[in-house]
């Protein structure tokens, strides 16, 4: 099984900082994960649906926590690096994502988001247009002097895959346009494949005794980014222009004028564009999009909402990754009954044991679902995390016929269970008080912060847990640790399992004498083992040889201490440089009222929790022997000092007071923001600048007492570069 074991078992309101911190590094991890499956291979191991629930739960998340957000954060991300396979096209204007929303409510939000914005009352003056969103892959099309010159895929934003050759074979693409089109212009849309065609495709396939596609969109994606354009050009890809790149004069003043312009040139556009200004009409065109789904030729995943005025559009600006003016509102998410089967029991690497429901096999909006997150024993019981019942008799036993759903919280859900179809001898589930995996007792800590009983039940058989200890390998050697190529989930469990101990790896330091070791075997080396071979082998000790020399935070993330994610790992290293003094610096700390701890709490961003958990990390001897054998084989690095970045107000805090006259208060921020300034909203003396516009008060003269910088908004706006 490659998909990730995750559930939140945490309301986003009850979360800690703590649990907030290491449920961000998880979702990081995974998403990244679900990006290159979905971008990078047109293979994902997931659903949408489920994929937009891990983002949504990871932004609710953050924006309980903004001071958390990672540097990685998916939030900040657009899509996936470009495949080497094609030639690098640098995008003249980023490619971005969409905003997403999944309710009436929020979005309607999003019109009021606009408006407040833009410091305008909601009067219905702003005119949206609301268009189906196209369930393909977007493409920027370069026209110069009327001639296509190049189509490139979105990539990661910035950078895409030069796929030309390719889209030059899509028919009801215009290879140039007419005389009145400005010398540069990118046209913007979206590549898609017919059900239809898809459908086609798949019979012939199938008379052919091939292996069938799995949906119209990864096919598209996967017939687009052929090295091949015949093969391309074989699988009658379609198209819909919906946005404009770079140009070089205007086209219109709208977003609904560009696009009438595309359609003069002969493009295809949707024709189920429509422009709306309440969001009463806005809603109703959704709705009736909605009913027109199943019907259309075309997969579509939502309806996306764009602010029609261009100059609007440029004064609400962009997020990291999406625009403010616009939205996706997608289409919700589909639900199913079905049996209960099991519960299975999965130990994590901190030792949680996490239900997994088994299902009798069931499809929900296209795809088999065979099981679903149970996230604890609590939740299984039918009470709250908190101890209210939120369920109450609604617990969950095997044999229950259950309501599944794809999409509202991560992965597959159960939602509901149907009393009336409860099998006469059901029990109540009684959750395992062992570790299945190594028999030592479970407890349910009490939450230090709160003083609650922690909802997730843990096996204490710490290291002589090899479910603890295969999860901590493989924890080990993920992407943002030690990242070793060749040396996965599934790998680890062959060599965690293996009995010769020339071959085995049990600790993180036996991956860096494998070679050795195998050098030294009489017997059966790897390379006679089914799915090894001596190419794959080569490359193994290679990429963990490439890995000797390590980064610093990836050292300290790998050790897996509990609370540690990302963030926090390269928050120790920034602080303390080097692995030396950072060892030395925990294991001072471990005095009770030593400097070295208060030097640890007083880093910005970990909590004592964290420090403790850390501070008991080094108490522990066993911990120390696994990491004097691992610094016999690695070198970390010295760790990189923050870069300053070019912006003038990079790392200063701005206030701003007074009324300001060029933009709103919000827009003011997210300029500040963007340019890496911190935004304060009071005085203090750790204030840099103070921006006061007409009507400033008593903040002026704080200001003017502790002799911070002040200035007005234009001489801000000069400093900043307009
Ligand atoms: N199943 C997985 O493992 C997995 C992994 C990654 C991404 N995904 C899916 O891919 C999509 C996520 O990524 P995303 O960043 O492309 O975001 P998105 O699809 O939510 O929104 C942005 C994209 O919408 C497209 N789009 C379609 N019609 C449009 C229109 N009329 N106007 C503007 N844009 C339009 C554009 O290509 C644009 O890039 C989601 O649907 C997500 O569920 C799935
Ligand atoms: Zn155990």
């Amino acid at each position: 099984m490659s998909r990730p074991a995750f559930s939140p078992t945490i309301p986003v309101d009850a979360l800690t900082e703590l649990e907030a911190v290491a449920e961000l590094a998880v979702l990081a991890e995974q998403i990244a994960h679900h990006d290159a499956l979905y971008h990078g291979k047109d293979a994902p191991e997931i659903t949408d649906a489920e994929y937009d629930a891990l983002k949504r739960r990871n932004d609710a998340i953050e924006a309980r926590f903004p001071h958390l957000v990672r540097a990685d954060s998916p939030s900040k991300r657009v899509g996936f690096e470009p495949l080497a396979t094609f030639s690098a096209v640098t995008h003249a204007k980023p490619m971005l994502s969409l905003d997403n929303v999944f309710s009436d409510e929020d979005a309607a939000d999003f019109v009021g988001s606009v408006y407040r914005f833009l410091g305008v009352l909601p009067d219905n003056s702003i005119a949206f247009t609301a268009e189906p969103k196209i369930d393909g892959l977007s493409m920027s099309i370069r026209y110069e002097k009327g001639r296509m010159v190049t189509a490139a895929t979105r990539g990661d934003g910035t950078t895409g895959e030069n796929v030309t050759a390719n889209i030059r074979t899509i028919a009801e693409i215009p290879q140039v346009l007419p005389a009145d089109a400005p010398d540069v212009v990118e046209v913007r849309g979206e590549v898609y494949m017919a059900k239809s065609d898809f459908l086609d495709l798949n019979a012939r396939m199938e008379a052919e005794g091939k292996q069938t596609y799995v949906n119209p969109r990864n096919t598209a994606s996967g017939s687009l980014r052929q090295l091949d354009p015949k093969v391309t050009a074989a699988r009658k890809l379609k198209f819909f222009a919906y946005a404009l790149g770079d140009v070089s004069a205007p086209l219109a003043d709208t977003q609904s004028g560009i696009v009438q312009r595309f359609r003069d040139w002969g493009f295809p556009v949707n024709p189920l564009m429509t422009k709306v200004n309440s969001v009463e009409e806005l809603l109703a065109h959704y709705h009736a999009i909605g009913e027109a789904r199943s019907s259309l030729d075309y997969d579509i995943d939502g309806v996306v909402y764009k602010v029609d005025r261009l100059d609007l559009q440029e004064r609400l600006g962009f997020r990291s990754r999406s625009p403010r003016w616009a939205t996706a509102h997608k289409f919700p998410a589909e639900q199913a009954f079905t049996t209960l089967t099991g519960i299975d029991i999965q130990v994590g690497r901190t030792g949680a044991l996490t239900p997994v429901a088994r299902l009798e096999p069931i499809t929900v909006g296209g795809v088999v679902v065979t099981n679903a997150t149970l996230h604890n024993e609590d939740y299984i019981k039918g009470i709250g995390n908190s101890g209210e019942p939120i369920r109450e008799g609604r617990d969950i036993r095997i044999g229950d016929t259950v309501i599944v759903q794809r999409a509202g919280d991560v992965i597959p859900q159960i939602v509901d269970v149907v009393l009336d179809k409860r099998p006469p001898h059901a029990v109540p589930y009684a959750f395992p008080t062992k570790c299945p995996v190594c028999g030592s007792h479970a407890v349910r800590e009490t939450n230090e912060k709160t003083g609650k009983m922690d909802s997730v039940m843990r096996c204490t058989g710490g290291f002589t847990c090899a479910a603890q200890a295969v999860e901590h390998l493989k924890h080990f050697v993920s992407r943002n640790a030690f990242d070793i190529e060749g040396l996965g989930t599934k790998q680890i469990d062959f060599f965690f399992g293996s009995e010769d101990p020339l071959m085995q790896i049990k600790t993180a330091p036996e991956i860096f004498t494998l070679q050795r070791r195998q050098e030294a075997s009489p017997l059966i080396k790897l390379e006679n083992i089914d799915g090894f071979g001596k190419v794959s082998v080569k490359k193994l000790y290679d990429a963990i040889e490439a890995r000797r020399d390590i980064a610093l935070h990836r050292l300290i993330f790998g050790l897996g201490i509990r609370h540690v994610g990302e963030t926090t790992a390269k928050l120790l290293a920034r602080s303390y440089g080097t692995y030396e003094a950072f060892e030395a610096a925990m294991k001072a700390a471990a005095e009770p009222g030593s400097e070295a701890w208060a030097d640890l709490n007083a880093i910005d961003g970990i909590g004592e929790v964290v420090a403790r958990s850390i501070v008991e990390f080094y108490k522990e001897p066993r911990n120390l022997t696994v990491l004097k054998a691992l610094l016999d084989e690695v070198r970390p690095q010295e760790a990189e000092r923050p870069t300053t970045e070019g912006s003038p107000v990079a790392g200063k805090t701005v206030v701003f007071t007074g009324s300001l006259e060029k933009m709103t208060r919000d827009e003011a921020k997210a300029r500040a923001e963007a340019l890496g300034a911190k935004v304060a909203g009071s005085v203090s003396k750790k204030t840099d600048i103070l921006v006061a516009g007409p009507g400033a008060g008593s903040k002026l003269d704080k200001a003017r007492e502790l002799g911070i910088a002040t200035m007005d908004e234009d001489e801000w706006l000069a400093l900043i570069g307009g």
